[in-house]
């Protein structure tokens, strides 16, 4: 479900064979000394420890067990790039499109000195990379925005990087529940200049905003 505009209409045979052909993960990037020359558009999977990126990014991708997922968390650790399989190096510029997997902020239970460098690493990236081309801010559909998830926006929002909201898990709220919501996160958006004036909701398990998704994905693709 697209709210506020329609999802552009890109999602014909061709474009859901990008889809299902395999993804492949090519790097972890542990510090960003470590991540790869700019070079093709990225898009980036952020939000809080749990909120369910890595879930979305199987979903998208079709593949399960791609991205690691975790009920604990705190599992994704690095910054991991996923490129379609066969264009060739990332170093080289080749794949159309990145997708970039992060850690989550928020998470107070880890060593306080992971959760620091996991936090320094995902807010230079957000702040300073300039391939990237879109940041997919999720939000879990129980809890809507936190106070690090504003402390996130106003981030991206000082560094003009353009974001859009991604509800996650809106299986496990009900439907009025979830158009409620909606409403909310939108009016608080608005108000923020780099912020897309629309939202997608999605549900990872049952499918939900998973063509929409893919359709912004496929209008950012070179
Ligand atoms: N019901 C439901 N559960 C979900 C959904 N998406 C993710 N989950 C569950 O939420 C938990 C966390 O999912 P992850 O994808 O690992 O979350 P993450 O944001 O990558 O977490 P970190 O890497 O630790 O920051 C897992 O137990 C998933 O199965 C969804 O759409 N619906
Ligand atoms: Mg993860």
């Amino acid at each position: 479900m697209s709210m506020g505009e329609t999802a552009d209409d890109r999602s014909g045979e061709a474009d859901r064979r990008f889809f299902t052909k395999p993804w492949v993960f090519v790097r972890g990037v542990p510090a960003l000394k470590f991540l790869p020359p700019e070079g093709p558009p990225e898009i980036a999977f952020a939000g809080r420890s749990n909120v369910g990126k890595s879930s979305l990014i199987n979903a998208l991708l079709g593949q399960k067990g791609l991205a690691r997922t975790s009920n604990t968390p705190g599992r994704t650790q690095e910054l991991n790039f996923f490129v379609p399989d066969g264009y060739g190096a990332v170093e080289a510029g080749l794949p159309p499109i990145v997708l970039v997997d992060m850690p989550g902020y928020g998470y107070a239970k880890a060593p306080k000195d992971h959760v620091d460098a996991w936090t320094a690493l995902v807010f230079d990236y957000l702040r300073g990379r300039t391939s990237l081309k879109r940041v997919f801010l999720l939000i879990d559909a129980r809890h809507g925005i936190k106070p690090n998830d504003e402390e996130v926006m106003t981030l991206l929002d000082k560094a003009a990087m353009s974001y859009q909201i991604v509800l996650t898990k809106t299986d496990k709220i009900k439907p009025p529940a979830v158009d409620k919501l909606i409403v909310e996160t939108l009016e608080r958006s608005k108000k923020r200049p780099a912020a897309f004036p629309s939202l997608i909701a999605t549900s990872s398990e049952k499918g939900g905003g998973i063509d929409d998704l893919r359709a912004v994905i496929l209008s950012l693709a070179e």
